[in-house]
């Protein structure tokens, strides 16, 4: 892992100049800054031994990870050597902001294929680090910790409460997340799993789907997931799904899936809850879905380019052969017939 100069960052920074804090969380503040020529972020923990050990952590858990592009970035670390506290995590720069922006602050709501995909992207995060070695249990998967790169597409961040399963730190740890997200089966060191991450999981796809605040006491029920899994269970799908954007019939299957596995995620019995395989698996397959139209559409242009091309192919033989008699007559090269049927098939694709 790469070693900064930490005085050299921190002037990167403008000495953590307010203008450059891109994102301020509970125990961090993260800036923008330049490095060898590309944009990166800098996470600064606010000063509490607390946020120290957990910038720790989360050095350790990103560090022992592979690179996945469903997960954040870490280049490196810094650390002030006039005073050990100081550190910073260096980490690819996210310049399209937090899904909770994407869901509660934009103007524009996020469109149903967006929506979807979103939902993928993170599902696929949690299986490499469900299903990689090592395990890792992120414990604070939520909206505001899945940040948009610049090709908008989703990664999950702040590794902060991670940690590595089976190690003698899960045990060590109490129980801890973010309200309205934390698994509510999760209450001691010794009941966490990765089934916990599930419970997460299983909210933010609620969110994705109605863009309601996961704990909103301006409505009753409060939570997402009382609200949600009430009409889940009356199949009144329809009035989950966002208001803002008309409904779209085609991928009307999709999103019932999607909010099927959310209900089994939030499952208050974890014996229920699904597996992150499983669902990654589940949703690939029910996303054919989604590219329906276009297949129809591609199916149709082939069927009308390859009649195109027979009759192209059929008018230039009947030339061809007049050609070829004509040519032969003046002693002139023919080109080769591959050739120019391969000129014809080429003409008829540009038309
Ligand atoms: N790599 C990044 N690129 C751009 N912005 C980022 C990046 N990492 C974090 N941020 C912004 O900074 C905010 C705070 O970061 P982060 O969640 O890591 O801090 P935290 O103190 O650990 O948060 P929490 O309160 O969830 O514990 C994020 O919500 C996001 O808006």
């Amino acid at each position: 892992m790469v070693n900064f100069d930490y005085d050299e960052l921190v002037n990167t920074t403008g000495r953590f100049s307010p203008t450059r804090m891109v994102g301020k969380g509970s125990h961090g503040m993260v800036y923008k800054a330049m490095l060898l020529n590309k944009t990166v972020a800098l996470k600064k923990p606010l000063q509490h031994r607390d946020n120290y050990s957990k910038l720790e952590n989360e050095i350790c858990v990103l560090s022992s990870l592979p690179e996945n592009r469903h997960v954040i970035s870490l280049l490196g670390t810094s650390q002030d050597h006039s005073n050990g506290n100081n550190k910073l995590i260096v980490m690819e720069f996210m310049p399209n902001g937090s899904l909770h922006d994407l869901l509660h602050v934009a103007t524009t709501p996020p469109s149903w294929p967006k929506r979807v995909e979103i939902a993928i992207q993170v599902a696929r995060a949690v299986q490499f680090l469900h299903e990689g070695k090592p395990t890792v249990i992120h414990r604070d998967i939520k909206s505001e910790n899945i940040l948009f790169d610049s090709d908008w597409n989703a990664k999950l961040a702040d590794f902060g409460l991670a940690v590595l399963f089976d190690s003698p730190s899960q045990v060590s740890q109490p129980a801890a997340g973010t309200i309205g997200y934390l698994d509510p089966c999760y209450i001691t060191p010794s009941k966490l799993s990765t089934k916990s991450d599930m419970f997460s999981f299983g909210v933010v796809l609620l969110e994705i789907i109605s863009c309601r605040k996961v704990i909103d006491v301006s409505k009753s029920p409060a939570s997402i997931v009382d609200w949600a899994v009430a009409l889940i269970e009356e199949e009144r799908i329809d009035e989950i799904c966002d208001a803002r954007i008309g409904f779209p019939v085609y991928m009307s299957s999709t999103i019932r899936h999607i909010l099927y596995v959310a209900a089994s995620c939030v499952s208050s019995n974890v014996e229920n809850r699904l597996t992150i395989g499983e669902i990654v698996r589940e949703m690939e397959n029910s996303v054919i879905e989604r590219v329906r139209l276009p297949i129809w559409i591609n199916m149709l242009r082939n069927l009308v380019l390859m009649r195109r091309k027979k009759k192209l192919a059929k008018k230039w033989q009947q030339e061809k052969c007049a050609t070829v008699l004509e040519q032969s007559d003046d002693g002139v090269h023919v080109p080769s017939g591959k050739l120019l049927l391969w000129q014809v098939l080429a003409d008829a694709e540009m038309e």
